[in-house]
Formats: C-alpha cells, sequence, structure tokens
C-alpha cells in the first residue's frame, strides 16, 4: 500500500481544521477553559501550516519554507502553552515567540535557506524542544494536577523521540537523487504529526474533563465554610471505615459535637463571628484527628468524628482536649464559646453508622440537658449509665 503525498497533506488539513475548530467550540461554548483555547489554536495553526506547505507545488517555494514553518513554530508554542496553562502557570510570551523569531531570523541568511539538511535539523529540533517543555510543564506538576497524564506525556514524548530521529536520519532531497526516499520520510511525518496532534487534543480534553468533574466532586463533598468534609462526605468516608473497622475487628468511636448556644451568639455579635467560631472549632478538631479518622460538619453548628482504634477512654480523651481547647480560645463574649458531645463507641453500638449516630445524639441530648459545655457517653449498654466528663 502506498500514501499518496498530497492526498495525505489534504487529509491532514481536512483532519486538523476539523478537530481546531471543534476544539474552539469546546473552549468557546464551555467555562472558556484556557488550555483548550490554546489546544485549539495548536490545532487550526497546524492546518494552516499544511496549507502552506502544500503550496509547494505549486511552486510558492519561499513561502512555504518561511512562512509555512513560522507557523508550524508557533503551533508548537502553543502546545506548549496549553499544557502550561493546564499546569496553572501563565504564557510564557517571549518563549512561544522564540521559536518563530528564530526560524525567521535563520531564512534571512542564504546558506540556511539553502540548506534543507539545515532547515530539517532546526525544525527538528525546535519541534522536539517545545514538546519536551510541554512535558516537563505536566511532570513538574504531577503531584498537584491529579488526573491522569500519562496519555499525554507518552503521546508528547513520543512525537519529541520521533522528530529527535528524524535530526540524524532525514538528510532531505538530494539534487540529482530520486526523491523517493525523502518522499517517504516526509509522508511518514505528516502522518505521524496528524496522529500525534488528534490523539493530544483528545487527551487533553480528557485531562479537562477529569479536571473538572474532581472538582465539582469536591465542592460537592465539602463544606465552604470550614473546608471540611461535609454531611454527605461524612457519612460516605464513614461508612467506609466502618465496614473496614468492623472486617478487622478493630474498635471505633464517634463524637458528636454541637457548639451550644450558638444562636446567642450569632444574635450578640452577628453571623461573621459565629462563622468565625465553626471555623475555630474546625481548626482545633481537625489538629486532633489522625489520617485513619474521619471529621465533618453534619449540620450547622453540629460536627461529627469517627475515631478507628478507639474504645470509650481514648474517646473520652480525645472529646475533652476537644472541648477544652474550643473553651479556651480567646474569642469575643468571653464564655460564650463552648461545646458538648455525645460519644458512642462500636463496643455497645456495633458497626452501623446510622444506630452509632443516633446513640452519641442521645448522648448529646443528655449533655446540653445536664448544662452544656460537657461530654457524656452513650447509655445504651445494659447496666450502664450516661457518664459525664467535664
Ligand atoms: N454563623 C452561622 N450560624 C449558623 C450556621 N449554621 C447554623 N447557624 C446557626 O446556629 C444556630 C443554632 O441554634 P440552635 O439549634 O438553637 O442551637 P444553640 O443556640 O447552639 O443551642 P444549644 O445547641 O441548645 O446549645 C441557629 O441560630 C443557626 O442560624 C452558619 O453556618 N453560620
Amino acid at each position: 500500500m502506498s500514501l499518496s503525498l498530497p492526498t495525505l497533506l489534504l487529509v491532514d488539513l481536512y483532519i486538523l481544521a476539523l478537530v481546531g475548530v471543534l476544539m474552539f467550540f469546546a473552549w468557546y461554548g464551555g467555562r472558556r477553559e484556557p488550555t483548550l483555547g490554546y489546544m485549539a489554536g495548536m490545532l487550526l495553526l497546524g492546518a494552516l501550516s499544511t496549507f502552506l506547505i502544500a503550496l509547494r507545488s505549486f511552486g510558492l517555494e519561499m513561502l512555504a519554507i518561511v512562512a509555512g514553518n513560522v507557523v508550524v513554530m508557533l503551533s508548537c508554542a502553543l502546545l506548549w502553552t496549553s499544557m502550561r496553562v493546564f499546569a496553572g502557570r501563565a504564557p510564557y510570551w517571549p518563549g512561544v515567540a522564540a521559536g518563530a523569531v528564530l526560524w525567521l531570523l535563520l531564512c534571512l541568511w542564504p546558506a540556511f535557506l539553502q540548506s534543507m539538511v539545515a532547515r530539517i535539523q532546526v525544525h527538528s529540533a525546535l519541534t522536539v524542544v517545545y514538546c519536551l517543555l510541554a512535558a516537563a510543564e505536566l511532570w513538574r506538576s504531577r503531584r498537584r494536577l491529579e488526573v491522569p497524564l500519562r496519555p499525554t506525556l507518552a503521546l508528547l514524548l513520543f512525537h519529541a523521540g520521533f522528530y529527535t530521529l528524524r535530526i540524524f536520519v532525514d538528510r532531505g532531497a538530494v539534487p540529482g537523487e530520486p526523491s523517493g526516499t525523502y518522499t517517504t520520510l516526509f509522508t511518514l511525518l505528516v502522518f505521524e504529526t496528524m496522529l500525534v496532534a488528534v490523539g493530544l487534543a483528545f487527551t487533553t480534553l480528557t485531562m479537562v474533563k477529569d479536571r473538572a468533574e474532581l472538582k465539582f466532586r469536591s465542592a460537592a463533598l465539602s463544606d465552604p465554610l470550614t473546608g471540611i468534609g461535609n454531611r454527605r462526605a461524612f457519612m460516605d468516608s464513614g461508612e467506609r471505615l466502618l465496614r473496614l473497622c468492623a472486617e478487622r475487628g478493630e474498635p471505633v468511636a464517634l463524637l458528636v459535637c454541637d457548639l451550644d448556644n450558638f444562636k446567642r451568639l450569632n444574635d450578640a455579635y452577628g453571623h461573621p463571628v459565629g462563622d468565625r467560631a465553626l471555623q475555630e472549632f474546625s481548626r482545633i478538631t481537625a489538629s486532633r484527628m489522625r489520617r485513619q479518622d474521619v471529621f465533618g460538619r453534619i449540620g450547622g453548628e453540629e460536627f461529627a468524628c469517627l475515631l478507628t482504634g478507639a474504645g470509650t477512654e481514648a474517646a473520652c480523651q480525645v472529646a475533652e482536649r476537644i472541648r477544652r481547647e474550643f473553651a479556651e480560645v480567646p474569642f469575643v463574649g468571653e464564655g460564650l464559646l463552648s461545646v458538648s458531645i455525645g460519644v458512642a463507641t462500636s463496643e455497645e453500638g456495633g458497626y452501623e453508622l446510622a444506630r452509632l449516630l443516633s446513640l452519641a445524639d442521645q448522648a448529646l441530648y443528655l449533655a446540653k440537658a445536664k448544662g452544656r459545655n460537657r461530654i457524656e457517653l452513650s447509655a445504651s449498654r445494659p447496666g450502664h449509665e450516661g457518664r459525664g466528663h467535664r
């Protein structure tokens, strides 16, 4: 099977323009994610460069060599910029222009213009540099980005490798010799570049979509005021943790914490002060949690903590530290800040979250009834009276 170069150039032009336009609409019609905007620019400039390079067959050699390659360099630079903005950095415009400017300057030098090998080597080297820069942008931010980057990185490195090979292999069309080898190489090059560009468009779109989903998911699970998990997050993670602990036979304790007289605090000092109290409580309690524990805001001024490996005594110690530390926070309206905590453990409630919550709620109710700013244990065990701690 043989591929005719003019046909391939036509297909290349059509595909890059089509994917570029689709990418443009993905950017324009969506949330104007800049990564997609630069990627659309990369594809549309790619299509334009194919058009300019194809003009060579119509005798417009200089236009193809000078303008065609300037556009290629700008297209590569936009690929790098697309990855750069995805990684959260601003575009670096001198870097974007550098490849195109260098090409233009070299074209002022007749020896360069006349040497096909030199042109191939410079063109390939600049392509490799932009691809490696794009890959480096993703690689340096790989931990922060939290979405799969491997397909994009693989395509960038494959393309960089392909063009590195070209530097050593492609000698261009040798005058006086049949141009068969050069044409085959060039055809392969156009084909590879087209596939990589389309592949990158697809993987970039996927990365952007994955990140948006991640953002929505974490927004749906976190409480914007305190930054900790909300009720849904607590219930989801709590159920998971309880299943794990049940399998291991590990004890678990649940603390349900409710700030005291919170309505009075709000009424006396205003909601912003109430909000600060909630933030302060979250900060103190979060600092008492271990990595495997689950902590969340399950209601307006109600919080819950699931403590792994904790029996009654350990749970009461943690609860008492939280209660004391919160009561000692220097705050407006001295004497107003306090918390009541109800404690239930897997010993009496088993590993069912709803049951543990109900037992801890009963204990909390007892704590409120006994004057607030105290800790009460669930009284569900036979012969066990709710015990107050203060
Ligand atoms: N500032 C602020 N207030 C909130 C928020 N969510 C709920 N509240 C308030 O918390 C108060 C809860 O009041 P109550 O349920 O009567 O509880 P309380 O005043 O703490 O009384 P006890 O629990 O019995 O000590 C209400 O006034 C709510 O408006 C919030 O995000 N910010």
